[in-house]
């Protein structure tokens, strides 16, 4: 079936279901009826529609009409949400295979969602299922040539405990899947990894099942990072009611999609998933924002900088526009000064002034040779990954295309080859690429821009360190 059919048919089956973005026909919020009142033709159209936004997350959500902030937006049923409980409501040898188990919540749904998948067109969640991508681009999915092209540790660290984290799943779920006689295909690893990615980067919370549910129609929304506004409410007790804009409500038991902010037609609209890193967004959705005010760069800081600190290690970074965080600056002109003379300048350190002159041109020199170390450390430049990612950008389809652009540049690009087996005697140059290494230069790609964000970060510190310490002296 063509894939504009598969996605008609999942409208008519998602209105069938009472999921509608019409808050107000007949009078009736959330009934969805035609003038001549037989039921309506489909669940979108009245406030959103389905548009492509090649850009922005690709198959997303569209205003139709201008939407005020705060307006109510979609409503999708309870009994439209796909959980593990629903998912087992109608299959008892899930339900007996599973409730002998001591599966987490999260392997639960993977599980469950494996098997339903495996039912192909007897599924009555098929219509759903045939939205749902066919690859991921999360850290878990990344093989060892696309988790080394991260480059920095901490990164390549993530990305191996992702992978390890859904290995460990993965392998303590074989005996309910065997009991509940998957086929190889839907026991196999890449399926598990298939699963687990759908749950993290398609689910939404419920709060009866730490896993999440599958919320046709309200999961096409792609991502735009919270406002500066919402971001300072994130510590404090409003801080899930301010970051959501999709939420279940229990007294219209139904999820309820609300619109961020004011949108004009034909805007895309989108929705806060929460705060995240690029490094969090590559790891749990599978992509990155050219613009995120809530990324954050780490460096190695001086041991006995920890000790003098009283905020979460965590909050000691470098910011989106090369800052030092708040936390960052105040612990390092307490590091930077005397350690006899630490006592009494704390409450002004810890209130986020300067100390003098002379300390703050100590911590603005540190910090930026810092960054110049770990950048001169790593194996390519600022400039070389935006070249490759201008090559990257260009496209392939043949063989020798991609070995004649890469082939002449930096060694990496030669590793890429040998990885994907392009420099075997027996591989034609003519031969089309395989998907498989267009699915690899999509997350290499990935790879080399979270890196290349990463360095601008230190980048702009060391401009910003370099100014304030040219101010000062
Ligand atoms: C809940 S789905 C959103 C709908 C999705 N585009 C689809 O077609 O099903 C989340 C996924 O959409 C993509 N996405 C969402 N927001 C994005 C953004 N701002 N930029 C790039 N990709 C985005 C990512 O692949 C993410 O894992």
């Amino acid at each position: 079936m063509e894939e504009a059919d598969k996605l008609e048919n999942f409208i008519q089956w998602a209105t069938a279901l009472g999921i509608s973005d019409s808050m107000h026909i007949n009078g009736d919020e959330g009934e969805r009826q035609s003038p001549n009142n037989l039921p309506a033709l489909s669940c979108l159209g009245k406030t959103l529609s389905i548009s492509c936004f090649p850009d922005a997350g690709g198959r997303g959500l569209c205003a139709v009409r201008d939407l005020q902030k705060g307006e109510l937006m979609l409503k999708v049923p309870k009994s439209a949400l796909m959980t593990s409980q629903t998912l087992m409501l109608n299959d008892h040898s899930l339900s007996v295979a599973v409730s002998r188990s001591s599966l987490s919540s999260t392997q639960i749904l993977t599980v469950a969602l494996l098997n339903e998948v495996s039912k192909g067109k007897r599924s009555w969640w098929y219509a759903y299922l045939t939205q749902f991508p066919s690859n991921y681009d999360t850290l878990a999915s990344f093989n060892q040539f696309e988790i080394q092209a991260l480059q920095l540790d901490d990164a390549i660290w993530a990305a191996e405990r992702a992978l390890e984290k859904t290995k460990m799943e993965w392998q303590s779920a074989t005996a309910v899947m065997e009991e509940l006689m998957f086929k190889p295909h839907y026991m196999s690893f890449k399926a598990w990894i298939w699963a687990s990615a759908s749950i993290s980067s398609r689910t939404m919370h419920i709060p009866w099942d730490s896993a999440g549910c599958f919320c046709p129609v309200g999961d096409f929304f792609n991502y735009a990072a919270p406002e500066d506004e919402q971001v300072l409410f994130e510590h404090s007790a409003a801080a899930e009611l301010r970051l959501t804009d999709g939420v279940f409500e229990e007294e219209s038991a139904a999820y309820c999609f609300y619109a961020r902010t004011n949108y004009k037609k034909g805007d895309q609209v989108l929705l806060s998933y929460g705060t995240y890193t690029n490094l969090e967004l590559l790891e749990h959705y599978g992509f990155i924002l050219n613009i995120n005010p809530n990324d954050k760069a780490y460096v190695p800081l001086p041991s006995d900088l920890y000790s003098l600190c009283s905020w979460p290690f965590d909050s000691l970074y470098i910011q989106q526009n090369g800052k030092p965080s708040f936390a960052l600056l105040a612990v390092m002109r307490l590091w930077a000064t005397p350690t006899h003379l630490q006592k009494s300048v704390r409450h002004i350190a810890y209130s986020g002034s300067m100390i003098s002159n002379e300390n703050e041109i100590i911590v603005m020199e540190w910090l930026s040779k810092k960054c110049c170390l770990v950048l001169k450390n790593l194996s390519t430049t600022i400039e070389e990954d935006k070249l490759l990612l201008s090559v990257l950008d260009e496209g392939f389809e043949s063989v020798i295309e991609v070995k004649n652009e890469l082939l002449g540049l930096m060694g990496e690009c030669y590793i890429f080859l040998k990885a994907n087996g392009l420099l075997k005697d027996e591989i034609s140059d003519d031969m089309p690429l395989p998907r498989k290494t267009i699915r690899s230069i999509n997350k290499w790609k990935l790879a080399i821009w979270w890196r290349l964000k990463f360095k601008m970060m230190l980048h702009d510190c060391i401009s910003y360190c370099t100014r304030v310490t040219n101010l000062l002296s």
